[in-house]
């Protein structure tokens, strides 16, 4: 059956998602009911992508944007036809924020190919994670933005992205704190400070502590402070997130698990903040979001 392109219209919420959760680089996520929604309609004439909210007059309005990049990839990979697009995004998720914008707008254009074409099953969970993994290079984001919940995600030698649920009690509060505007950080460059190696102690450091936190997450709150510590990339990151590790180091003495979500500068903390200080952070112009776990990961709608 040849495949082609059976709907005249699809749409799709993909939920922000968080990477790291501390000790977890590039393998933790976990998704957050605080969604962007887009949809999409095939055409004659050339892509238009209209924009509401985050990144309206910034990102791409034509065929390098990288929702119609992911979908035109999804379609390739099922030797669907293409055509021009009418994409309309309504984007919530800051983009150069470390909750997974970029990671959002791939697995959007990936879905959206799937809603259009007439034997969606081609395009299946498992193959929108190993396109959406190539465009990110890393699965963290990708993995709870397309599953939803608590996710660990790690590459084969052989290069395939793969998953796996992390249970989560649900109902662990969230609160993501997300410094001004001026602040965001693209990946790329939080990742140049990376080093190459690390200290073996530091390695091991993070092996316990990602076990731990596994614990903590299923349900031994006790265990958050020891399982969000992290050796890696945090304090790499210092120099390139000044505002974020203060905030982050201010609120882990005074007692709250504390990491820095993705590649930052927003600050995830796996508890509710006072409302003291609360309204500290959003009287210097940080906002604070208490969006709770998605268990869905990506839908058509
Ligand atoms: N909804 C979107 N539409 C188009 N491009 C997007 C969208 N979301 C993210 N991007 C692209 O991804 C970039 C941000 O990705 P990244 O640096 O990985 O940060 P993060 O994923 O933490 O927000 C944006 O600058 C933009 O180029
Ligand atoms: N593991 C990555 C996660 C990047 O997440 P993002 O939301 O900031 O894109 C990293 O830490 O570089």
């Amino acid at each position: 059956m040849s495949v082609r392109l059976s709907h005249e219209s699809a749409a799709v919420r993909v939920p922000a998602t968080t990477a790291n959760m501390g000790p977890g680089f590039d393998s933790f996520g976990m998704a957050f009911r605080y969604y962007d929604e887009v949809s999409v309609r095939p055409v004659t004439g050339p892509t238009v992508v209209t924009v509401e909210g985050v990144g309206v007059g910034v990102v791409p309005t034509d065929d390098s944007n990288l929702v119609v990049r992911a979908l035109r990839a999804g379609l390739d990979a099922v030797g669907a036809p293409q055509a021009g697009f009418e994409v309309h995004c309504v984007n919530r998720i800051p983009h150069g924020g470390g909750m997974g914008s970029s990671a959002c707008a791939a697995v959007a254009g990936l879905m959206l190919a799937r809603g259009l074409i007439n034997d969606p099953e081609l395009l299946d969970d498992d193959l929108i994670l190993q396109l959406a993994t190539g465009f990110e290079g890393h699965p963290d984001n990708v993995a709870p933005a397309v599953y939803g919940g608590a996710t660990v995600a790690w590459t084969e030698e052989d290069g395939r992205a793969r998953v796996a649920p992390m249970p989560v009690d649900a109902t662990l509060p969230v609160s993501l704190l997300v410094p001004p505007s001026r602040t965001r950080l693209s990946t790329e460059e939080a990742r140049k400070v990376l080093p190459d190696s690390v200290p073996r102690a530091d390695a091991l450091f993070n092996t316990s502590r990602a076990a731990v936190l596994m614990l903590a997450l299923a349900g031994r709150p006790d265990l958050l402070m020891a399982g969000t510590q992290d050796r890696l990339h945090q304090e790499y990151r210092r120099s390139v997130l000044p505002d974020s590790m203060a905030v982050m180091d201010s609120l882990r003495e005074q007692g709250y698990p504390a990491v820095i979500s993705g590649a930052g500068p927003t600050v995830l903390v796996l508890a509710d903040l006072s409302q003291e200080t609360r309204f500290t952070l959003q009287r210097h112009g940080w906002t604070v979001l208490r969006p709770g776990i998605d268990l869905e990961g990506a839908v058509l709608v």
